[in-house]
């Protein structure tokens, strides 16, 4: 057995986690969250929607099926991964396996970390540090690559996590086409950190899709649909990108939104965003069809979410979350908007709900 360095995980609160460093051996702070998924550690660290985050995995054995190649798509969309890159500010595990075995694994996760300059840590009571977090809600954190003795001298600057506008910094900066061709339908896609599985689905569906930086005014452009990505941070600082939406909705072209993409519609429509005691962050993530006794378990990662009380009377609940009652998703009563809170795209699933999204969307341009 190697000797990893000692790490420690501080909360803003004082509480202290005493680990190994297994990835980057750098300080980080950003905002503590558990994630319940037991797999899928490569699609979520390549998440965008994590920036700023500190990832805590409740599932206790992690690595033991390494990392796939960071390999990408003649179009440019990553093979494996979600994006080009790692957007979690660190992984936080309890037994992490130096060790791997997977058909299409090329590297272990620390070797990964460490080529990304992301820190993760092992060794932690993550059983423990989910309690407190469910108990407090998520807080911020921080990560210093060293035995903390006197705790008193790192509680200081965590950052706020809320005040930072994150889309602006994953989003892309110029408009990307993708899949043109004679007669295809045009999407508009509004990037606010979007994964790449959205695209492929998309892609997959015989569509072109023309993804815009998240504060573009597409609505100049030529299109047939717009699609607005799942994004990190609080949707309260992208009031660009609801600016535009709000010009979109004045018309009648159909829109679907994922995740960020849910609570930009509804706040287009004029609902307010509240944060979540400690998010949704899991595969199985149970929601019903309003109206319908349909349920679905669904993935997702979120930490915000849609007040149903605030809908303008022209928007109603789409999937309500059957664990909290919280909202997950909206449509137009009229014309053909709506969005979901969870990841129909899934990678690493379910995929239950992919056909359900997007057939319905693609069908409706
Ligand atoms: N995955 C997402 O799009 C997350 C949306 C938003 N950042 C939230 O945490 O609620």
């Amino acid at each position: 057995m190697q000797k990893d360095r000692t790490a420690t995980l501080i909360l803003d609160d004082g509480t202290v986690f005493h680990g190994f460093s297994f990835g980057a051996e750098k300080p980080v702070s950003g905002e503590v969250v558990f994630n319940t998924a037991m797999t899928g550690y490569p699609e979520s660290l390549t998440d965008p929607s994590y920036a700023g985050q500190l990832m805590v995995l409740t599932y206790p054995l992690v690595g033991n099926y390494g990392v796939p190649p960071r390999t990408f798509r003649p179009d440019g969309l990553s093979e494996f991964m979600e994006s080009e890159r790692i957007h979690a500010d660190a992984i936080i595990v309890s037994d992490y396996s130096h060790e791997y075995s997977h058909w299409n694994a090329v590297c272990s996760l620390g070797d990964w970390l460490k080529e990304e300059n992301i820190p993760g840590i092992y060794g932690i009571d993550t059983r423990a540090l989910t309690k407190k977090l469910r108990e407090h809600g998520v807080m911020m954190g921080r990560i210093v690559m060293e035995d903390v003795k006197d705790v008193a001298k790192y509680l200081h600057d965590f950052g706020i996590y809320g005040a930072v506008n994150y889309v602006d910094e994953v989003s892309c900066k110029e408009v990307i086409t993708y899949g043109a061709g004679e007669g295809k339908k045009r999407v508009i896609l509004v990037d606010c950190g979007v994964k790449h599985n959205i695209i492929r689905c998309l892609l997959k569906r015989g569509v072109t899709v023309v993804r815009v930086p998240w504060d573009y005014d597409f609505t100049q452009l030529e299109y047939d649909g717009v699609f607005i990505s799942n994004g990190p941070g609080d949707p309260d600082t992208c009031d660009a990108a609801v600016q535009n939406i709000r010009k979109a909705i004045a018309g009648d072209k159909p829109i679907c939104g994922i995740c960020m993409g849910n609570q930009l519609l509804a706040k287009a429509g004029g609902a307010s965003i509240y944060k979540l005691k400690y998010g949704h962050r899991s595969h199985n993530q149970p929601v019903r069809m309003v109206g319908t006794n349909q349920c679905f378990i669904t993935s997702q990662n979120h930490g915000y979410a849609v007040d149903n009380n605030t809908l303008g009377e022209d928007w109603e609940p789409l999937f309500i979350n059957m664990n909290d009652g919280t909202n997950e998703g909206i449509r137009h009563k009229t014309k053909p908007f709506f969005s979901s809170q969870f990841h129909p795209e899934a990678c690493s699933g379910p995929t239950d709900t992919e056909a359900l999204i997007f057939d319905k969307f693609v069908g409706m341009l």
